[in-house]
């Protein structure tokens, strides 16, 4: 049997590499003969850096910058061969940077991305994929934009701060002295969602609840996002609020095509660097997971991808998540199973802390009925 290992990282416990390395030592255990290829995914969140770096040559750039709360934080991006950064929110303003009971999208900021990219100017970089997902902030990029050079001011006409808090006050900016290198580099951005930026599906009222934001906030951030994005689109002259994936990562998405970048799904801009669709096509059974899945899993993350392309090619396909929650119709439709590694009342922490072998044990169970259905 060929089978293709393709999970997401299981936030919190496991990379995408440790989780694929987990499943296949799960199946080599009960089925030695099994042919097995495993492709470590990412989708622009936790982890993009790091695949990316897997599947493509290049070199690890270490860097000190502004952390989510605005304080110093260390952390790298990478420079591949062909001068290119490849730079992610979820590990300079990520969600699991910050504990639960601290998560709050007022004293949030993107500030530090702004400050990578511009490191990554000064070394020479020509050409940028920027992976959105996994993020603590609902600033619309607020803070990112700050540290590439925009300004903004509150109502009283004080200049204001980076923090998300500060966006809610915006009244006007200056766009005039943005970086001027920006201009003449490539920026693609690998979405994990395609989320716009405000409303109902929008980056507050989707992902908003998971940074901390209460439903006063929800409403505040939402309508903030929307007035950012008059003022930004007023001086641009251009649309950008309702494109797909401007909500990604609270907004940030908006921001960077503020700053001319492009947007794109960021599991098939990481599918297509790992060769996904030519190893799916020889395959019997995908596997595929991530740490919770829920109807936003089709929304752009990665299982949503992989099952897209198992699909396409008549393979089929398994979701195997730390957790499963919400509407699973949605999710029943497009895999041809549906899993959670938990098999018994137990705490979230003391899941986390033994997902490899819950992951281990799960897998096994799968392959087992599979066998058995076979014969
Ligand atoms: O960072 C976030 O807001 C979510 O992962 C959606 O992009």
């Amino acid at each position: 049997m060929k089978i293709v290992l393709a999970p997401d990282s299981f936030k919190g416990s496991l990379t995408s590499l440790e989780a694929a390395i987990t499943m296949k030592q799960a199946i080599q255990s009960i089925d030695e003969q099994a042919t097995i290829s495993i492709k470590p995914m990412a989708d622009g969140g936790e982890g993009t850096v790091d695949v990316l770096l897997a599947s493509t040559k290049g070199e690890k750039v270490p860097i000190t910058c502004t952390g989510p709360l605005g304080t110093p934080i260390h952390t790298y991006y990478a420079v591949l061969k062909n001068n290119t950064a490849v730079i992610e929110i979820a590990n300079i303003a990520g969600l699991t940077q910050i504990a639960k009971s601290r998560r709050n999208p007022d004293i949030t900021t993107t500030y530090g991305l702004g400050e990578v990219i511009k490191a990554a100017l000064d070394r020479g970089c020509t050409s940028f994929i920027i992976g959105l997902g996994g993020s603590a902030t609902n600033d619309g990029g607020f803070g990112l934009l700050q540290a590439l050079g925009m300004r903004a001011w509150n109502h009283a006409g004080s200049q204001l701060g980076i923090f998300g808090k500060d966006m809610l006050a915006v009244k006007d900016i200056c766009f005039s002295d943005i970086d001027p290198r920006l201009r003449k580099v490539h920026i693609q951005v690998a979405c994990d969602v395609d989320n716009p930026l405000v409303g109902d599906r929008g980056a507050s009222a989707i992902y908003g609840p998971q940074k901390g934001a209460t439903k006063e906030q929800i409403i505040m951030y939402d309508k903030a996002l929307s007035t950012l994005g008059k003022r930004l689109e007023a001086e641009l002259n251009q649309d950008f609020t309702t494109v797909q994936g401007a909500g990604a990562a609270g907004g940030l998405g908006f921001a960077l095509l503020a700053i001319g970048a492009e947007l794109t799904s960021g599991a098939a801009l990481i599918g297509k660097a790992s060769g996904i669709d030519h190893a799916i096509r020889q395959a019997d059974l995908v596997i595929t997971g991530e740490g919770q899945s829920d109807e936003q899993t089709l929304y752009g993350k990665a299982p949503g991808y992989i099952v897209e392309v198992a699909n396409k090619n008549k393979v089929p396909a398994i979701l195997l998540s730390g957790s499963l929650s919400g509407d699973l119709a949605a999710l029943r439709e497009k895999f041809d199973g549906c899993f959670s590694i938990i098999t018994s009342p137990s705490t979230v922490e003391a899941c986390m802390e033994n997902a490899d072998r819950l992951l281990f044990n799960q897998t096994v169970n799968i392959l087992h009925l599979i066998q058995n259905l076979k014969s």
